[in-house]
């Protein structure tokens, strides 16, 4: 049993807090809203992110950052892609030397084009090592709900893996160790902008087939672009990647899903993302993607029709024309080599 700290009170991070407090870890939880800490404290629930979910009774939740962090062997960043930067600038200060760092947030820095561990890395130098990224389909509506779920963390450390994976595993939340950083995270990041489309084109009445081709083809250039960027391909074929992709795309829980669906049925994005309330992780990541994927000179021809529709106010309809009369070509084109 460990001491551990989660930073971000949001659905996941209270989830996660729940989990490893279940588990028998001295559990903190960093809340910014004092209504929060109070609420969490004093009923054990958090209406707004997981209605009516039941919290772990011995869960703690404080609005003092460096008291949650300064006794903590295990912290846990658990806030959107885009202030894990801030955050982690505001822990350094507190840490422990040997603290194992989690980070289970799926997206890419949009201004840098990082992954979060990278992030990390840079903003925690001395924690450089040992740091894990928790990844794999897990709404935190079912896990709170105890519902069966696998996961991954990676991390180069395979100690680091361990001891992460010894913290969060119990009958209902089994946690899978890899050492393939890159493919684990850019999975989770990227299985987010396919998530976008599906919701997007299940709106505009894409039977089975369309939805199917969809995902598969979302996965191959999902692939293509990690292992462009150094991942192992077969990340993508395990929970990471094709597990999180059938999770997001398939499930009315997802936020990503969700946004894309509403942006058929004709509503503006900065609308989409006021009434969702919760980060949509898909947007920002579109954005890194679509740029990274010309650095990369890897063709993401589903990436690249949702940037135009997100940010260029092309037309659905036209975006899916454009996307299905292509030059042609074999399926198997561009897999990537070593896919199993
Ligand atoms: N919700 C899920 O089921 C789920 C599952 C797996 C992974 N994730 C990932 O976890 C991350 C967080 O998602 P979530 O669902 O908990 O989001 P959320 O929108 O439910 O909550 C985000 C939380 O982060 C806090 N926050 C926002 N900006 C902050 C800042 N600058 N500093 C500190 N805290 C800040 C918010 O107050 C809120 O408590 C995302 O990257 C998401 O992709 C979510
Ligand atoms: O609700 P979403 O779309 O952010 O997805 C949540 C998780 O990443 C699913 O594994």
């Amino acid at each position: 049993m460990k001491n551990v700290a989660v930073l971000g009170a949001g659905s996941w991070g209270t989830a996660l807090a729940s989990v490893l407090a279940e588990n028998g870890n001295e559990t903190r939880l960093y809340a910014r809203r004092l209504s929060a800490v109070q609420e969490i404290n004093t009923y054990h629930t958090n209406e707004h992110y997981l209605p009516k979910a039941s919290l772990a009774p011995s869960l703690q939740a404080s609005a003092n950052l460096s008291e949650v962090i300064r006794r903590s062997d295990v912290v846990v960043f658990v806030v959107p892609s885009q202030a894990l930067r801030e955050t982690a600038r505001q822990v350094r200060p507190y840490l422990k030397p040997n603290s194992v760092i989690v980070h289970a947030s799926k997206g890419l820095e949009v201004r840098t084009f990082k992954r979060m561990s990278q992030v990390l890395a840079e903003e925690l130098p001395e924690h450089a090592n040992q740091i894990v990224a928790l990844t794999g389909p897990s709404h935190a509506e079912e896990v709170i709900q105890k519902l069966p779920t696998a996961v991954v963390v990676a991390s180069k450390d395979s100690h680091a893996a361990e001891i992460a994976q010894s913290c969060f595993m119990n009958s209902y939340f089994r946690v899978y160790t890899n050492t393939d950083v890159i493919g684990c995270e850019m999975g989770g990041a990227l299985k987010n902008v396919i998530a976008l489309a599906t919701g997007l084109c299940s709106g505009m009445e894409f039977g089975d087939n369309g939805i199917a081709a969809l995902l598969t083809r979302g996965l191959a250039e999902m692939a293509r672009l990690g292992f462009a960027m150094g991942a192992q391909p077969n990340t993508f074929v395990g929970l990471a990647g094709v597990g999180d992709l059938i999770a997001t795309c398939t499930s009315p829980h997802s936020r990503n899903w969700r946004a894309g669906n509403m942006i058929s049925q004709g509503k503006k994005l900065d609308q989409v993302l006021v009434e969702m309330g919760m980060v949509v992780e898909g947007v920002k990541t579109t954005e890194a993607t679509y740029t990274m994927a010309k650095h990369y000179q890897v063709e993401m021809p589903i990436t690249e029709q949702l940037y135009q529709v997100l940010f260029a106010d092309k037309c659905p309809r036209k975006a899916l024309t454009d996307l299905m009369s292509r030059d042609k070509t074999h399926e198997l084109q561009d897999y990537v080599q070593g896919w199993s």
